[in-house]
């Protein structure tokens, strides 16, 4: 008889973009008391998306506030000259997007050459066919559910499908890779995107618009996933 494979945890993170920026390792602490499971730093350079945020030093001063593993999603034009900077920085993964490198195989194993995880992401309009030939590189697949660039913008859920086919295809070939969704994540959309195979959540402005606190919001974010996953697979 076949057991059938555990269900993948799901984990929260916290993207930053709306905490206060003049105390973020005060910041940083309040989600690590609330039960997340690491934070997302949005690194962008106002080149590859049209905002502009956090360089190494921000994220490094932050890192003795929180054990808590620390995610760069550097939304920038050329990752490969950063890849340094954010490791140093105390980044345990480093996320690049598909679209900002020509060359992604080189730009991921430099990642992992530096002893951090790698990630890859993929914008809205960018295939799943975009990063199938590094999959085997990685230790997650992140699918933007927004445009980067800007928190608090709305879910797409035709992303959703693509979820599943990045899903698909790792489970297809064996690989122990997760899969996150980012942009418009919270309690009314999360269901889909962890139907769909998703079990990274990033979550920012759900999070800290809870009335009832940053704590309730992953509580209920995690529970409302772990339901969409547990419904999805029985
Ligand atoms: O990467 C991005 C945007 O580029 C995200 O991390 C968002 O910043 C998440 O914020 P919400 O959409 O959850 O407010
Ligand atoms: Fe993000």
């Amino acid at each position: 008889m076949s057991t059938a494979p555990s269900p993948r945890p799901i984990s929260i993170v916290p993207s930053v973009l709306p905490a206060d920026f003049s105390r973020l390792g005060e910041e940083c602490r309040a989600l690590e008391d609330a039960g997340v499971d690491r934070i997302q730093w949005d690194v962008m350079d106002g080149c590859f998306v049209p905002n502009l945020t956090f360089g190494p030093d921000v994220i490094a001063s932050c890192r003795s506030h929180v054990s808590v593993p620390f995610e760069a999603q550097l939304m920038v034009a050329d990752p490969d000259l950063l890849l340094e900077g954010y490791v140093d920085a105390g980044c345990d993964v480093v996320i690049a997007h598909a679209e900002s490198t020509i060359h992604l195989h080189r730009t991921l194993t430099k990642i992992t050459d530096l002893g951090a995880r790698a990630g890859v992401a993929l914008n809205p309009a960018t295939p799943v066919s975009a990063v199938e030939h590094v999959l085997d590189l990685v230790d997650m697949v992140l699918v933007m559910t927004v445009n980067p660039g800007f928190g608090g913008q709305a879910y797409i859920p035709t992303m959703e499908p693509k979820v599943a086919e990045v899903r698909a295809l790792l489970d297809q070939r064996g690989l122990d890779v997760d899969v996150e969704v980012d942009g418009g994540v919270g309690p009314d959309t999360v269901a889909g995107a962890a139907a769909a195979g998703a079990n990274l959540i990033v979550a920012g402005s759900a999070l800290y618009r809870d009335p009832e606190g940053l704590a309730h919001a992953v509580a209920d974010i995690r529970s409302r996933a772990e339901a969409a996953r547990d419904g999805a697979t029985t």
